[in-house]
């Protein structure tokens, strides 16, 4: 049974999730960074939210893991390329809070434009300030959005119903998609000087990173209101501190910070500024949806390999995953099968998709095809880390796609280029989801595959049939199937037989030894 630690503050919504999936909870939401290393190893996933910081190093001791689930959207908190390197999926619930943190940021907004907490504040120690609390109308203001994805996007819905003027820099919108917002799309040089309020949507990547510096906001209008319910990163405190006291910026409204939690703050005590502990996500519906999401997105994982809002690896739908599931077997066979036969570095790998199989979302596809080959070198590589081993070793790999069928009404092949050839070899699925191996260079077989194989190419001659058959009779090993090709009567030929026992290596030399013997190998699936 899967075991699962959830070590940030969910929904119990989660919890009952796993257990009614038949998989294993522990909470503990008060790990430090040792606690929680010391303990990972035991679990097969790890959900969070921001708080629990997924490092390279925790990683490194979460020798079970296979999944982090993070109930939310950013992903700073997590090292996806040490994830990636090792296997585990990493997948977070893009649009579970979304609605939530448009909302508080909308809100940054009011509370920004009419000073609401601080008059809060004022009234509530009874001083009745009504003439030092002058606010301004948002009506008609111009509202420039640095990154238009999901949050952003709602954000410029809501405020066009306040009957702001939207404009937008992001570097990835589409015109269409502008359009289709009622934004302008603009510049960030341009959106500078042009906003009244500027409120933060992006990611926090390099890119990104202190993007409103004190050039960015020289740049700016004065008097503007600054809102961050992104990321503390985006912002370098100190320029803002200083643009707030040189009067350059009215005001900001932050619910993130550089360093979290923020226990301390320079910004803090500023009356000009505005904030909330990260609650932007903070509301009990955004909690259900989210926490609801990450569990069933996680057992998916853990009990059938469906795949959704994976960040390292493609998504296979629960309606994709019984479709691809023969398929996956199939793929993972013939990436084992060219990979166990390949002895010396490979340059090239290229998969071809043919008939029904093309389509089907094959990514998934070429990444296990790529497990399979690559794990007799690389015993950790599993189809996440497949494709970053593949091109960490200069391994070329592509893939095509064609609807034209030829024998098989579905086919993959699989042809690897090492530095001395070329091998190919491809297959099918019987009866809708049996694999079989119809063609091994070029030759054409029909196999299936079982966990001990025997794999001989020789030349077409009379005799090896019955001398191979008495040789593995005498040793005690029990042929189960038996499957023969050759490209043309007295040439090339292969055979592939499944034995009942595994081959030691002493029986392989003696097979070797046949006079018709060009190679052997015993082979594992
Ligand atoms: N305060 C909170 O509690 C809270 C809650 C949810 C999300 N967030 C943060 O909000 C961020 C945005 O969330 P989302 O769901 O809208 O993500 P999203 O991926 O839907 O949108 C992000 C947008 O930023 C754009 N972008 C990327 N690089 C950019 C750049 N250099 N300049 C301008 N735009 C750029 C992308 O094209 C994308 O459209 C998340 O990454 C997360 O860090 C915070
Ligand atoms: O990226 C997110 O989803 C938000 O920052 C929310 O974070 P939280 O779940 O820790 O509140």
């Amino acid at each position: 049974m899967p075991k699962v630690l959830i070590s940030d503050k969910l929904s119990p919504a989660a919890i009952q999730i796993f257990k009614d999936r038949g998989i294993e909870v522990d909470v503990n939401t008060s790990l430090s960074p040792d606690e929680l290393k010391a303990v990972i190893g035991q679990y097969d996933g790890l959900a969070i939210r921001s708080n629990t910081k997924v490092t390279a190093e925790i990683l490194a001791a979460a020798t079970n893991l296979k999944v982090v689930g993070r109930a939310g959207i950013g992903v700073d908190n997590v090292d996806v390329p040490a994830a990636t390197a090792r296997g585990i999926v990493v997948m977070n619930t893009p649009f579970g809070n979304s609605i939530t943190t448009a909302e508080h940021a909308i809100a940054m907004m009011f509370s920004l434009a009419r000073e609401i907490p601080q008059a809060n504040a004022s009234t509530h120690a009874g001083k009745w300030e009504k003439s030092k609390f002058m606010g301004v109308e948002l009506t008609g203001k111009v509202l420039g959005i640095v990154g238009c994805g999901n949050i952003g996007a709602i954000v410029a819905d809501r405020a066009q119903g306040l009957r702001m003027r939207v404009i937008a820099y992001d570097p990835f919108l589409s015109t269409e998609r502008a359009k289709e917002l009622n934004v302008e799309k603009v510049e960030l040089d341009e959106l500078f000087p042009r906003a009244d309020f500027i409120t933060l949507h992006t990611p926090l990547t390099e890119a990104t990173r202190n993007i409103i510096d004190a050039k960015a906001i020289a740049k700016m209008k004065k008097g503007v209101r600054i809102i961050n319910c992104a990321r503390g990163g985006l912002i370098v405190e100190e320029d803002l501190k200083a643009a707030i006291e040189a009067g350059q910026v009215a005001g900001a409204a932050l619910d993130v910070f550089k360093v979290e939690p923020a226990k301390e703050n320079l910004l803090f005590s500023n009356d000009k500024v505005v904030c909330t502990p990260h609650l932007g996500a903070s509301t009990s519906e955004a909690q259900e949806n989210v926490a609801l999401q990450v569990a069933e997105q996680m057992a998916d994982y853990l009990l059938t390999g469906a795949v959704t809002n994976a960040l390292n690896i493609p998504s296979v739908s629960a309606e994709d995953a019984p479709k691809l599931r023969p398929y996956m077997t199939l793929a993972n066979q013939l990436g084992s099968f060219a990979g166990q036969l390949t002895e010396t570095g490979i340059r090239d790998v290229k998969i071809e998709y043919i008939g029904h199989v093309a389509t089907l979302n094959t990514k998934p596809l070429t990444a296990i095809v790529l497990e399979g080959l690559l794990k007799p070198m690389n015993e950790t590589v599993n189809m996440v880390n497949a494709p970053v081993v593949a091109k960490d070793r200069n391994i070329k790999v592509s893939t095509v796609k064609t609807d034209s069928v030829g024998d098989y009404h579905t086919l993959i092949r699989v042809t690897v280029t090492t530095d001395q050839r070329e091998r190919s070899v491809a297959g099918t699925l019987f009866g809708g989801d049996k694999p079989r191996l119809v063609e091994i260079k070029g030759i054409s077989i029909e196999a299936e595959l079982g966990p001990y194989m025997l794999y001989v190419t020789n030349q077409d001659k009379p005799g090896f049939i019955g001398a191979l058959g008495s040789l593995l009779g005498q040793n005690g090993v029990n042929i189960a199937t038996f499957h023969l090709g050759r490209a043309a009567p007295g040439g090339d030929a292969i055979l592939l037989t499944q034995v009942d026992q595994p081959m030691d290596a002493s029986l392989l030399e003696k097979v070797r030894a046949l006079p018709q013997v060009v190679q052997a190998k015993a082979l594992a699936f």
